[in-house]
């Protein structure tokens, strides 16, 4: 069977794909780190997120709890799309203060959110190198660009998605997978998903799972975002619960079962099931 390893160095398929069709993978120093120091979030009286302290190493790093508990909130801040209250986040031991997901991209920060951010009338092709040029440089030619994003497609699809399509008409599994590919084509040592696979079905869930635990085993973070309990046991090496905006443990991927997780984020309710 297979089990979600400790990472190790290396290139992920990923890299491989866009190396191999002309794409750029960005230059790496080292092994990622990524912390966040006491983050706090208010919206007005709701405190969403409360001094939350987290320790990101490479791997899948699963953030679970209720509905309500914090998760979308965290991951937003370390997106960029929203600012903490108090708190920091540090990105390899250097607090950073970024202003809009742009800033994340070029700190190798790439979210998938839980809504499916398609642009509706543009083609596949456009979706997937949406936000990908610099005003100043375009970074892979024309002419490369469809051959990339069906090899991007490829390992993640198991059926070929049109890429001069319009990206609003299609299914909202195939919207899902081009956001995907959208954040994969951008190789970010830190990648976060939010519910990413929910419209998804099993089989291709599969391939995504497949390609994700390929991209962590390489040495990138994954922050993952998930409501069912199989996959997070499936996928991740470890485990923060979040329970009202607070952090309630840490768990290690020997330390993960069902048991444990559902005690952790609710235990009023896990009284009653086990
Ligand atoms: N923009 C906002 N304005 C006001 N309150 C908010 C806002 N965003 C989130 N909240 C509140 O903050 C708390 C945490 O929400 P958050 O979305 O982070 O939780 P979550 O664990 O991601 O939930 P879900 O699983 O439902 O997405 C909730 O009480 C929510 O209602």
């Amino acid at each position: 069977m297979k089990t979600a390893s400790e990472p190790m160095s290396g290139q992920s398929r990923l890299h491989r794909i866009v190396a191999e069709n002309g794409g750029i993978a960005p230059a790496r120093s080292g092994s990622v780190r990524l912390k966040t120091n006491g983050l706090t979030k208010r919206y007005g009286e709701t405190l969403a997120l409360s001094n939350a302290s987290v320790d990101f190493r490479p791997g899948i790093h699963t953030i679970l709890g209720e509905n309500g508990s914090g998760k979308s909130t965290m991951l937003k801040i370390l997106s960029g799309v929203v600012t903490q209250t108090e708190g920091a986040v540090l990105l390899n031991d250097s607090a950073i203060a970024p202003r809009s997901p742009r800033d994340m991209h070029d700190l190798g920060l790439s979210t998938v959110f839980q809504e499916v951010l398609i642009a509706p009338h543009r083609s596949v092709l456009e979706n997937i190198f949406l936000g990908y040029d610099s005003p100043l440089k375009r970074r892979i030619p024309k002419a490369k660009r469809a051959p990339l994003a069906n090899a991007l497609l490829a390992r993640i699809s198991r059926f070929p998605i049109p890429l001069f399509a319009t990206a609003g008409e299609l299914p909202l599994a195939s919207q899902q997978l081009i956001v995907l590919a959208r954040a994969f084509l951008r190789l970010p040592s830190i990648l976060l998903l939010d519910e990413a696979t929910a419209a998804l079905d099993y089989a291709d869930r599969d391939l995504v799972f497949d390609a994700i635990e390929d991209y962590a085993a390489a040495g990138n973070i994954v922050i993952f975002i998930s409501h069912r309990l199989e996959e997070v046991r499936r996928l991740s090496n470890r485990v923060t619960v979040l329970r009202s905006g607070q952090v309630v443990e840490t768990l290690e991927r020997d330390d993960i079962t069902a048991q444990r997780l559902l005690k952790l984020m609710a235990p009023e309710a896990a009284l009653h099931v086990l």
